[in-house]
């Protein structure tokens, strides 16, 4: 009960989520999400989808991803084995830090979760092996509003902490444009700011 400690960061609405983490000579224990301590927080989305995915070796990229209009997805974000480093870009029109980026690193270690907005552009970089990253979503997936922009967009100048000549990519990531291509090439509305 109210074990939340949730930290703002420089970019609208996204926060930083660490619950108490129970240590002990076993090993820990920690309630990774309370709906009532979550909104106590503010942390009132509704989630609908959990996620996971598993990548096996560290440089592994996944993204920059993000959906499209109504189908534009809340993130609650953890990794529960390995580390990465998360990047999230801002691409809400209008908002003050529109095409800004921030990178946070979530970890076994750390406990650390991370809530990422609609109308971000979320993706990252594996540190170690064997990352199993555990996310929930406020929305469902839709493959036709699924869309993406380049991880390596000049302009946007991430700056991933590995040799990206030896990053390991599913093929959609290596073919995604980058954000002012994109936006020309697409009418839509970003989440609400
Ligand atoms: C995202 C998603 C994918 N899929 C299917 C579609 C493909 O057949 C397969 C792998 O999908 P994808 O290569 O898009 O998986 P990631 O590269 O991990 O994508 C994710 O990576 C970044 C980090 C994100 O933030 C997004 O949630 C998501 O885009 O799973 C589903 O069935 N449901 C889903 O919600």
């Amino acid at each position: 009960m109210g074990n939340l400690k949730v930290t703002t960061t420089n970019l609208t609405d996204v926060k930083i989520i660490e619950p108490a983490v129970f240590g002990d000579h076993r090993g820990f224990f920690t309630e990774s999400y309370s709906e009532q301590d979550f909104i106590e927080a503010g942390i009132t989305h509704n989630f609908v989808q959990d996620n996971h995915s598993l990548s096996v070796e560290p440089g592994v990229i996944r993204g920059l991803h993000f959906q499209k209009g109504k189908d534009a997805q809340t993130k609650l974000i953890r990794v529960v084995s390995g580390a990465v480093l998360d990047v999230i870009v801002d691409i809400r029109k209008g908002s003050p830090t529109y095409g800004k980026w921030e990178s946070y690193i979530l970890s076994e270690y750390n406990h650390r979760q991370l809530l990422v907005p609609k109308g971000f552009a979320h993706g990252f970089v594996t540190l170690t092996p064997n990352v199993n990253f555990l996310y929930k979503c406020d929305n469902y997936y839709n493959a036709e509003a699924d869309a993406g922009i380049a991880f390596d967009d000049q302009e946007l100048n991430i700056d991933w902490p590995i040799d990206l000549t030896k990053t390991v990519l599913s093929e959609k990531d290596k073919n995604h444009p980058t954000l002012k291509e994109f936006e020309s090439e697409n009418d839509f509305v970003w989440g609400e700011i």
